[in-house]
């Protein structure tokens, strides 16, 4: 993001730290799309320290709180902020009076002490990219649906930021209905993120593996459940079906996450769902043995051998382990 926006001629304050804040202060940002290589040099910085015009919170979603806290003196109160994560939003039910708890989101309240309602953008973004070294590749054309999340959000402010987004190549949705299109893409998520983590399947193998599609199905069914409870309607189990054997051979970021032995998104993605069902007097069981079974293995994704067990304890009334 930092290298389309800059290269469209934005002036972009870049966060980072560690060893990565000396390489984009040293070399600036590569985005490399399909061959297309986009080169910027955003000026680097390890915190913002003045109000900016909108802030875009790029990192997963169990760092949002510190990245906000470490970054407050960046966000005014006219500030857009952004969060591009991916999982159950903090601000799924934020009211004009403010943000409402949701479990594991915003543990030490960080979030709904440091942001107005009025000035968070809610975000789907649509893009599959991962760093090799320096580089960010891209393998396709970053699409983003933004959305105010409550009435009253700065339109004039927000078109502006449009406009900054789409010189720079991406591919902008401003929608009224941000909440629905976060749900759908958290359906995605919660019915294969967990289980290609544990499982080390890409999206096409789960698409294409009965057990596989079997438990990536009902953990859909569950959630959408809850969802429909809340007066979503989300797309059923084929459309997802499809979208698992249209991605091809691709490892999801918890995939990726797992193998490289980074920490999973599985509070936003996977436990806070499971709460608000819980709390909505709801269950997803099958979810909540997933979560368990990854919260104990101490090597992710399983090995082909280890992982028949571990799906026979996931459905233990049936014989689909063998699939
Ligand atoms: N990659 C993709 O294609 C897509 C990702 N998403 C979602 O986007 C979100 C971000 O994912 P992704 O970009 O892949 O994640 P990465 O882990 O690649 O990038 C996150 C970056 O944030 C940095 N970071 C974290 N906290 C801070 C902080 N306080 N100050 C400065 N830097 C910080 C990390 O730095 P460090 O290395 O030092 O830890 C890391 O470089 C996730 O929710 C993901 O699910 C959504 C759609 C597509
Ligand atoms: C591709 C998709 C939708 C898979 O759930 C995704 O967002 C991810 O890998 O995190």
């Amino acid at each position: 993001m930092a290298a389309l926006l800059s290269h469209a001629g934005a002036h972009v304050h870049l966060v980072a730290r560690g060893v990565r804040l000396s390489e984009v202060r040293e070399k600036g940002v590569t985005l490399d799309d399909r061959g297309n290589v986009i080169h910027a040099r955003p000026e680097a910085c390890d915190a913002l320290t003045r109000p900016m015009d909108a802030v875009f919170l790029c990192v997963k979603s169990q760092s949002l709180a510190a990245a906000v806290r470490a970054n407050a003196a960046g966000i005014g109160p006219d500030t857009l902020v952004i969060p591009m994560v991916n999982g159950m939003p903090f601000w799924f039910f934020a009211t004009p009076e403010g943000m409402d708890d949701i479990p594991y989101l915003d543990p030490q309240g960080d979030l709904a002490e440091r942001l107005f309602p009025h000035q968070i953008l809610g975000a789907v973004l649509l893009m599959t990219v991962r760093m090799e070294g320096n580089r960010a590749l891209s393998s396709n054309t970053p699409t983003l649906s933004i959305g105010p999340i409550i009435e009253g959000a700065d339109r004039p402010r927000i078109a502006a930021l449009i406009e900054v987004l789409e010189a720079g190549g991406v591919r902008v949705d401003l929608t009224e209905d941000i909440h629905q299109k976060v749900l759908v893409k958290l359906l995605a998520n919660l019915a294969t993120n967990p289980l290609t983590a544990l499982s080390g399947a890409t999206l096409e193998e789960v698409g294409q593996r009965p057990v596989l599609r079997e438990i990536a199905t009902r953990l859909a069914t569950e959630f959408r459940d809850w969802a429909t409870m809340q007066g979503f309607t989300l797309p059923d189990n084929d459309w997802l079906v499809d979208l698992m054997i249209d991605a091809g051979p691709f490892p999801t970021s918890m995939l990726q996450d797992a193998r490289a032995g980074r920490a999973l998104e599985l509070d936003a993605i996977c436990r806070a769902p499971l709460a608000l069902s819980r709390r909505d007097g709801t269950d997803m069981p099958l979810l909540a043995r997933l979560i368990a079974e990854l919260e104990t293995q101490s090597a992710l994704p399983l090995s082909e051998t280890a992982l028949p067990a571990v799906l026979g304890r996931l459905f233990p009334d049936t014989a689909f382990s063998k699939g």
